[in-house]
């Protein structure tokens, strides 16, 4: 068992009590730090938002459980010549685990292409849900984003470096299956260790534990993502573009509940011929010499899948 007793900060963006602050003043600053610090010492944190209605969650994992209910053959046709977007079900180095991946469900007629894909007679409810889902979850990643600059003082950068690294998404919907047969008390992990290779990811599921994180001496952490909550995780790109200050935390998920899980997340990232870049002003030569070259995301995806290193930013992108 992961340990629980690590506090991972949980930063609260709800209107009543934080999002109504104004853009420019001293919470919106104070914010902006506790996100920085966040993203700087655990690489991971909770928001509490009321963008999303509880109704919107309930309504998206209810049909999440419809779509990997329909036939093996109809979610095959499911498939993308990019990594980790086909269809992924039936694999036996990861048997209790399926998933989807959609491109840039922001871009008109993505989410209806799937749903036609899916549902050839049409399925209305599916497809207006996963697009309200994802376009506010893509709307929070920009918010935390613009926090991440202010956090650093950096906000006449919001525009290019934030468009840069975010302008293109990847909605992963995952379910993760009991397992049939189960020591007791024995954990499976079901998605292995990994960082991810996003700028941001942003996720929720249904309330079932299942997700751990590492913290910087090595621990596992049970991560309970709160119910009108997400947990935003600090990618690869990030970590380069804040020079390494930034902590792009190992996490994976173990199962050890008997109860099917399902998440949802948004993975932004850079489009595959964007450069990533550190961010000049946060190299120093004292403290915070560079440590990345600039590299082409395309390229660092493809070495990646290639070799699965774990360590693949270091080895790739060292200086
Ligand atoms: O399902 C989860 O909670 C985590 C998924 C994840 O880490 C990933 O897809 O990269
Ligand atoms: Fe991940």
């Amino acid at each position: 068992m992961g340990e629980s007793e690590i506090m991972i900060p949980c930063i609260d963006f709800r209107k009543g009590d934080g999002f109504g602050i104004e853009e420019g003043g001293e919470a919106w600053r104070e914010m902006g730090h506790k996100v920085r610090e966040a993203c700087e010492n655990h690489g991971c944190f909770f928001i509490l938002s009321d963008q999303v209605s509880s109704n919107l969650r309930d309504q998206m994992f209810m049909i999440m459980k419809t779509l990997f209910n329909l036939p093996e053959e109809i979610k095959q046709k499911h498939t993308s010549p990019k990594p980790y977007r086909s269809y992924n079900g039936k694999n036996p180095i990861t048997p209790f685990f399926e998933s989807f991946g959609i491109d840039d469900t922001h871009l008109p007629n993505i989410t209806e292409e799937f749903t036609n894909l899916m549902w050839p007679q049409g399925n209305l409810v599916y497809c207006e849900t996963l697009k309200s889902m994802s376009s506010k979850m893509i709307e929070l990643s920009f918010l935390i984003m613009k926090m991440i600059m202010v956090g650093y003082d950096l906000p006449n950068h919001y525009t290019s470096d934030v468009e840069n690294m975010m302008n293109a998404n990847h909605l992963r919907l995952i379910k993760y299956h009991v397992p049939e047969e189960r020591k007791e008390e024995s954990e499976i992990i079901t998605l292995v260790a990994h960082t991810d290779k996003s700028a941001l990811t942003i996720l929720c599921d249904n309330e079932v534990n299942a997700l751990q994180v590492q913290t910087k001496t090595g621990k596992w952490v049970d991560i309970k993502i709160p119910q009108q909550g997400f947990l935003v995780i600090v990618g690869d790109v990030l970590k380069a573009w804040s020079n390494g200050r930034f902590h792009a935390v190992t996490h994976r998920v173990v199962t050890n509940e008997n109860k099917e899980r399902y998440s949802l997340g948004i993975f932004v990232s850079p489009k595959d011929e964007m450069k990533v870049k550190v961010h000049h002003e946060l190299i120093d030569e004292k403290t915070h010499p560079l440590r990345y070259k600039p590299f082409n995301y395309g390229e660092y995806m493809h070495y990646y899948v290639s070799t699965l290193k774990h360590d693949a930013l270091e080895v790739f992108a060292s200086v």
